[in-house]
């Protein structure tokens, strides 16, 4: 008796003591109540368990797990092939014997003593089970939610899943999931789609997916989480993945387009799989592209094969420029109409000059695309037909910079228009009216760096780069550089992603090719040194029987003579100021591009779907950046013609020049 006497507090003066001083551990009778209403599900629900716990160990035992993993680990599978064979075999023999016993010994039971025997052997193995399922108190650390023998059981519950989601503070205490379709097995891990209570954003739980990751222990690369959008879809339908093991290990996979004779620049490139080892294209016509990472994460490699799809399109013109100057790019020698290898003076100037005659170029593009028939050229925008009419000499041109930094970075001076800038600045200017004016004149930016910050590529060039690629870079600031404002705070962060994931990055694709995900993480496709070679010579025969080798590859590194004059007037036209913009005005100017200058009227509707913004929020703060909306009459879709809010492209770039100003 004395050991079931707890001591008691002190007692403190004016405290009321309750008089029963030894306090005993008392039973209420609603707890026995409910405990005793409460057995016989937890019974079934342990035997249930249990039964799981039991076919997995079978399972594992007869597939010789641990003997086999232990082969693989050693990488010698294919070696113990025949043994763990055999061995699988003896043990299906054993469960198949073993089984074929115990009935028998049942059955003549059964005859000799009746049911009863029967029902006894069922309760113990019933016992037997719930033993083996019961819920384990105590155990230290967490357990993976998803790994082991709870795979199953998580499949099973949901209320699992929302535990997961309340730890991680997704869902309030009195919130819960609903199921919209039940957990299957996809590719290597399992699906499950849910949908958020109604005061709930999807958006939120992407933002936060590392504290779902944790609160399911499992690693955040294992946890894939998407919005469903579009028809079947809605702001808080949420898509979950989880993978079974690291989806960027193993070794990845080699390029399609090593298996095709030659390739279509219209056509989305192949890029890399998602984490789902779904094909992740990306198209590079009408937009362009920035890579950014620290050195030795794959940056060369990923704008090597948005190149090789253009390479082995023989109608596409090439300008490459590497700034390290290495091997990196030499194979593209064979292919490329320019090409600039190196970081000294003389190869600055040679990019600049070529670049001069590109906007040359885009100019005359456009005057004579204006002058061409509107069947053939219907928007002022480049067509496939155009692009390959050798006639028009308008082909798609690619311009890739490697190490981009090495010229934007030139600090050299130079007196341009009267003005004294450094070269590094006059090839800002001169690309951002590429990224700018060029896409819709066929012309494609494709820069990597692996400087990826404010200073080094200016807000003005980066504002109008479409399509974003960041591999692991150092803090969230270069990733957000990178991906574009605020992107840390929606769920990508680039300077998260392992070290070991080589060629692992988040892409953020160019809204206007019709991306349904803000961003998604991939893991590039690798292709080996030897392998880009062969592209480049592909490239070259292809060019050679079509009759387009031209320039440098085909020995004429002769430039035509561009009034620099000329091409310096454009440049400042309506270029985007090169300061930090606050959000969400930086979003907007983003998100607009070149259209900045070629719209006049921005609805606000449309603001607000592309930027996924509360429209409130927005509103508000875009009035107090000074942009105050206005309403005006646009065609909707179905063509009639509909009032709406909006804002004027002019008061958008006022808003621009005085912040501008004032700093
Ligand atoms: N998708 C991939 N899968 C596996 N390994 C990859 C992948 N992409 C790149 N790598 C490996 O990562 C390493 C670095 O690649 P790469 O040279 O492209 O990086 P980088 O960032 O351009 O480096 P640097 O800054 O030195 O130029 C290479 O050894 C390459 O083989």
């Amino acid at each position: 008796m004395s050991q079931e006497i707890e001591r008691a507090e002190p007692v403190y003066e004016a405290e009321l003591v309750d008089d029963a001083a030894p306090r005993l551990r008392r039973w209420d009778w609603r707890e026995v109540a409910g405990w005793l209403v409460r057995s016989p599900f937890r019974f079934a629900g342990a035997v249930g368990r249990g039964l799981v716990v039991m076919t997995r160990v079978w399972r594992r035992w007869v597939q010789v797990h641990d003997y086999r993993e232990a082969a693989v680990q050693s990488e010698k599978l294919a070696d113990k092939f025949v043994e763990i064979r055999a061995l699988t075999l003896f043990r299906w023999k054993v469960t198949a014997a073993v089984t074929g016993a115990v009935s028998v010994v049942v059955l003549v039971a059964d005859l000799v003593w009746g049911a009863v025997v029967l029902w006894a052997a069922g309760l113990l193995a019933a016992v037997a089970l719930a033993i083996a399922g019961r819920r384990r108190d105590g155990s230290p650390g967490r357990k993976a939610v998803l790994a082991g023998p709870r795979a199953l059981a998580w499949t099973m519950d949901v209320q699992l899943l929302v535990d997961a989601f309340r730890d991680a503070k997704l869902l309030g205490k009195d919130e819960s999931l609903r199921l919209v379709e039940r957990a299957t097995r996809t590719g290597a891990g399992w699906a499950i789609t849910v949908d958020l209570p109604a005061t709930r954003k999807a958006a939120d739980v992407i933002k936060h997916r590392d504290a779902l990751a944790s609160a399911l222990a499992v690693d955040e690369v294992q946890l894939v989480v998407e919005r469903v959008r579009g028809v079947g879809g809605h702001a808080g339908r949420v898509f979950l993945w989880v993978a079974d093991e690291d989806p960027y290990g193993g070794s990845p996979q080699r390029t399609p387009l090593l298996d095709v004779e030659r390739w279509d620049a219209w056509r989305p490139v192949p890029f890399g799989r998602d984490a789902r080892q779904r094909r992740v294209e990306l198209p590079l016509v009408w937009t362009s592209l920035l890579v950014g990472a620290i050195p030795r994460q794959g940056k060369t490699m990923a704008a090597r094969l948005a190149a090789a799809g253009l390479i082995l399109d023989p109608y596409t013109r090439l300008y490459i420029f590497d700034g390290k100057g290495g091997k990196d790019w030499k194979a593209a020698e064979g292919v490329a109409h320019r090409f600039v290898c190196g970081d000294g003076l003389a190869e600055v100037e040679a990019v600049r000059d070529h670049l001069v005659e590109l906007v040359a170029e885009v100019q005359d593009r456009y005057a004579r695309m204006s002058a061409l028939d509107d069947e053939v050229c219907p928007e002022s925008k480049i067509m496939p037909g155009i692009s390959r009419d050798r006639s028009l000499n308008m082909p798609i041109t690619a311009v890739v910079i490697d190490e981009v930094q090495v010229f934007l970075e030139h600090p050299a001076k130079v007196l341009v228009g009267g003005k004294k800038t450094t070269l590094g600045e006059y090839i800002v200017d001169l690309l951002a009216y590429l990224a700018r004016k060029g896409p819709a004149a066929g012309i494609v930016v494709i820069l990597a760096t692996q400087r990826p910050d404010s200073q080094t590529i200016p807000s003005r060039l980066r504002s109008v780069l479409g399509s974003r690629f960041a591999l692991r870079v150092m803090d969230w600031r270069d990733s957000n550089i990178v991906l574009g404002e605020q992107m840390n705070t929606r769920g990508y962060d680039a300077s998260t992603l392992l070290p070991t994931h080589k060629g692992v990055g988040i892409l953020r694709p160019d809204g206007e090719t019709g991306a349904d995900a803000l961003a998604l993480v991939v893991r590039t496709y690798y292709m080996a040194n030897p392998e880009w070679q062969e592209i480049c010579a592909r490239g070259r025969v292809l060019r050679e029987q079509v009759g387009t080798l031209s320039g440098h590859a085909a020995g004429d590194d002769s430039s035509p003579g561009v009034d620099a004059v000329s091409v310096f007037g454009v440049l400042g036209a309506g270029s985007v100021p090169d300061v930090e913009l606050p959000e969400p005005l930086a979003s907007v100017l983003h998100y607009l591009g070149g259209e900045l200058d070629e719209r006049e009227f921005v609805p606000t509707a449309e603001l607000v779907e592309a930027l996924d913004v509360e429209p409130t929020t927005f509103g508000r703060q875009m009035g107090e950046l000074g942009c105050r909306p206005v309403r005006q009459y646009v065609p909707g879709d179905d063509g009639e013609v509909r009032r709406v809010r909006g804002y004027l492209t002019a008061d958008l770039r006022t808003a621009v020049a005085e912040i501008n100003s004032e700093r």
